[in-house]
């Protein structure tokens, strides 16, 4: 049996599966956690990912490896390629007021969505750049080299044997790649952070751009929305919804989306298309804090939050406990409104928590949908995916067909499926696990467009 493997280098954790390159199926993996914050060592990636496979039994007999990683994280190194201080991550609101000022500068929003696709918010990493020039101009001035997190763990996996190396699907999220014309806008960088940078060769989704000390081919990896969406496929029709640390929704497209209020970011896929996709900054750990505060597991508060009837009685959980990054509220806190002396209950808490980070999803996938093609059916994945409530509440926030697969990584199986690639000089076929699809009832229905009126309505009233 041929074996690859794929790394998911995401916010909370890094995983890795050993799988057969023919079929896909998974015959090992580990994990290890990140450090909690969003200013990170990249070394802390690196170590996590050490510890991970440390078991020499995990990679023994691999041939080819590819990590998939969270998106838009500065990583910068000097003249010496020492880092120049922690990476800022994708959930870092700082550099808000540095996008409110990059797209000015561009001449507004529709400009960038014109000229790149995606409108700067605080998560993409030419914020980031403009920040550090703004905020702690001695190390913008020692940054030699900008690159994301995905790169910094592949060339560190190279053990520094090749120079830095990033695909078209991640360099998309950067704030200065057009991945249209699949170059790099060297002036948005000499923007953001006043001179020109290194940044890493785009390399091609099938190259070996080098190998490991112990002699395994290395593909170029991704970003992990793009990873998951080359292990799962995205169907016509079909949104892609992750539920991790971020809530992502997605879809495949053919052509750059320009949508002008930053809605949808119009990023590349792993392959050569497109990737528009929305993102929220509340997702799994909303639900994880609403059952801390309820003081349950999550075993628990999946089923409190089942014993509530649609629409929670009314409770409306604005879910911004982070600021928002979709719609674009960095400074917002969450509310709950709609409290009654009847309706504050654990259940409905449990339930407006769940209903209310899928609605914000469900909102962006209407966006999407105008936007690309009309969405008739939603895959979960991501770690809330495997919820049960969240399975059971999506088909009414969504008021689309749901799909859900088994257990599986999809974000290091996908880096997995491009290692084979790399190796074969074929994407091979591999079978996505599906459990079961949930059909919308006519009360689901239901639920879905009073769940949407009213949490539109809040948005509208509470955040404008
Ligand atoms: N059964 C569950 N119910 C709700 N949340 C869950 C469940 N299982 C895992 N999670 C949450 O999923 C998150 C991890 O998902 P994952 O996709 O691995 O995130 P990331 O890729 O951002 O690191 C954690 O916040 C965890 O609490
Ligand atoms: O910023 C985005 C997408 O634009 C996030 O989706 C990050 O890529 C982090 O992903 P997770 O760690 O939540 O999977």
């Amino acid at each position: 049996m041929t074996l690859v493997a794929g790394v998911d280098s995401s916010t909370q954790s890094v995983k890795v599966v050993v799988a057969d390159a023919e079929t896909g199926a998974v015959v090992r993996s580990g994990r290890a956690s990140h450090p909690d914050g969003t200013e990170v060592s990249a070394d802390a990636w690196w170590r996590a990912y050490r510890e991970a496979t440390a078991d020499p039994a995990l990679l023994a007999g691999v041939e080819a490896i590819a990590v998939g990683g969270q998106q838009h994280g500065m990583v910068t190194l000097d003249e010496n390629d020492t880092l120049v201080r922690d990476a800022m991550l994708w959930n870092d609101n700082k550099s808000a007021p540095d996008a409110v000022d990059l797209i000015e500068e561009l001449g507004g929003r529709a400009e960038w969505a014109r000229q790149l696709g995606t409108v700067p918010v605080a998560s993409v990493t030419v914020t980031k750049l403009r920040w550090l020039r703004r905020v702690e101009p001695a190390n913008a001035e020692r940054t030699r080299t900008v690159m994301l997190p995905h790169d910094y763990l592949t060339w560190k996996l190279g053990g520094g044997s090749f120079d830095p190396v990033t695909d078209r699907g991640d360099a998309s999220g950067t704030g200065y790649f057009d991945a249209t014309t699949n170059r790099y806008r060297h002036d948005l960088v000499e923007l953001a952070i006043g001179h020109d940078l290194n940044l890493p060769r785009v390399a091609a989704p099938d190259e070996i751009v080098g190998r490991t000390p112990d002699g395994i081919a290395i593909a170029p990896g991704t970003g992990d929305n793009m990873a998951g969406a080359l292990a799962l496929g995205v169907g016509s029709g079909e949104a892609i919804v992750s539920l991790g640390t971020s809530g992502t929704a997605y879809t495949r497209a053919d052509r750059q989306s320009h949508e002008p209020t930053g809605t949808v970011c119009g990023f590349a896929d792993a392959t050569g298309r497109f990737l528009p996709l929305v993102c929220t900054l509340n997702c799994a750990r909303n639900l994880e804090a609403t059952a801390a505060l309820l003081r349950v597991d999550l075993t628990d508060f999946s089923a409190l939050a089942m014993s509530a009837p649609a629409g929670a009685e009314g409770l409306t959980f604005m879910p911004y406990l982070e600021g928002e990054r979709t719609p674009p509220l960095p400074q917002a806190t969450g509310e709950l409104l709609g409290i009654t002396r009847s309706n504050l209950t654990p259940a409905n808490l449990a339930r407006a928590a769940i209903e209310s980070v899928l609605w914000s999803l469900a909102y962006g996938i209407e966006v999407l949908a105008e936007q690309t093609t009309p969405v008739t059916r939603v895959t979960l994945t991501g770690g809330a995916a495997q919820s049960p409530a969240v399975q059971a509440i999506a088909a009414a926030v969504m008021g689309r067909p749901i799909t859900v697969t088994e257990p599986f990584e999809s974000v290091a199986v996908g880096a997995a499926r491009q290692a084979a690639w790399a190796l074969t000089g074929q994407l091979p076929d591999w079978k996505v696990p599906v459990t079961r699809e949930i059909e919308p009832t006519a009360a689901d229905l239901e639920a879905h467009q009073l769940i949407s009126e009213r949490y539109r309505t809040a948005l509208q009233q509470h955040y404008s």
